[in-house]
């Protein structure tokens, strides 16, 4: 169950966390037309706090919402003051922030016509997303009965709410088969992603990661890219199938929620040493310092704020 904080950021207004509901003919509710966020906020080692790479998922919020043709009544600065003030007034130092837009109530039928575009902001608590023990010993993976969504059925590149339906069918799969989470391949067979997460392959000393074609364009995946690349690791942009990954020195899952998630098992084969590798450890460890403010190179990722 999700940890309650005090108000959720509604249309503009701090509205409390149990009044902020909507009618059940709230059209998104039906038909999936929805974008959304997933951000996190972290204690920095300066006593302030700070959200990771805020504006990029902001305008990333926008650029969903382009995709799927809907006009969000805000502007990006808005939005990024509007995250920032809900965190206060919740007295969040650290937590996860989920701004979404979504369509309102008002005719019904596929066409969202001229039904309200609605915005909230919720800030609340949330840890480690796969577990606390999962950062350190890796997880357990199936490759789902489910493939990504073909690039041109649904638009991968929007954070789209209806794209989760995808998500859940893989994921509930992974669990019910005693997984911790699903892997899926796209419509060519290649690696994709997992259900609310990007995948990085160690092999040979090279860090390989999918090319964007049916993920989502991760921020998390964009920042350890960088990351990488700056500690002297050769990074690249490559399409990998399942049986690569299998051969694979190390794995891992990277996302704001699931943040550096080593992988040590995939289809009952288990990867490298099956635990998280010393290039995964390295880049996790790097990950954690930057996010709370303990590497400058990176500062301009943190969009600094106290209660
Ligand atoms: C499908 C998918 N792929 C990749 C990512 C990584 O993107 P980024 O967070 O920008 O690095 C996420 C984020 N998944 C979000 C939602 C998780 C949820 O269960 O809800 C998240 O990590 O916040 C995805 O949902």
């Amino acid at each position: 169950m999700v940890q309650k904080s005090e108000t959720i950021w509604f249309d503009g207004k701090q509205v409390a966390w149990d009044d902020a509901n909507v009618h059940v003919l709230t059209h998104t509710l039906h038909y999936g037309l929805g974008v959304f966020e997933g951000i996190r906020a972290y204690k920095c080692v300066d006593g302030t706090s700070a959200v990771f790479r805020l504006r990029e998922h902001v305008e990333r919020l926008f650029a969903s919402a382009r995709i799927l043709r809907m006009e969000i009544p805000y502007t990006v600065d808005q939005l990024v003051d509007a995250v920032v003030e809900t965190l206060q007034r919740n007295k969040l130092d650290e937590g996860y922030i989920r701004p979404l837009s979504f369509v309102g109530a008002g005719a019904m039928g596929v066409n969202p016509g001229s039904n309200p575009i609605q915005t909230i902001i919720a800030t609340w608590p949330w840890g480690a997303y796969l577990g606390e023990e999962a950062l350190e010993a890796g997880i357990r993976v199936k490759t789902s009965s489910f493939q990504r969504h073909h690039v041109n059925a649904m638009m991968t590149k929007a954070k789209a709410v209806g794209n989760y339906v995808n998500s859940i069918l893989a994921k509930t799969e992974a669990l019910a088969d005693g997984y911790d989470e699903g892997l899926m391949l796209d419509t060519a067979g290649f690696v994709s992603e997992a259900t609310g997460e990007n995948i990085f392959i160690v092999r040979g000393g090279v860090i390989k990661t999918t090319p964007l074609t049916s993920i989502l364009d991760g921020i998390t995946r964009n920042s350890l890219m960088t990351l990488a690349g700056d500690l002297g690791y050769t990074v690249v942009e490559q399409q990998f199938t399942r049986d690569e990954l299998y051969v694979a020195d190390e794995a891992f899952f990277c996302g704001t929620a699931a943040e550096v998630t080593p992988i040590r098992e995939v289809d009952r084969r288990v990867i490298g040493a099956g635990k998280a590798g010393p290039v995964t450890k390295h880049l996790q460890t790097e990950y954690f310092k930057l996010v709370k403010g303990e590497n400058p190179k990176y500062a301009h990722w943190l969009h600094q704020y106290s209660l």
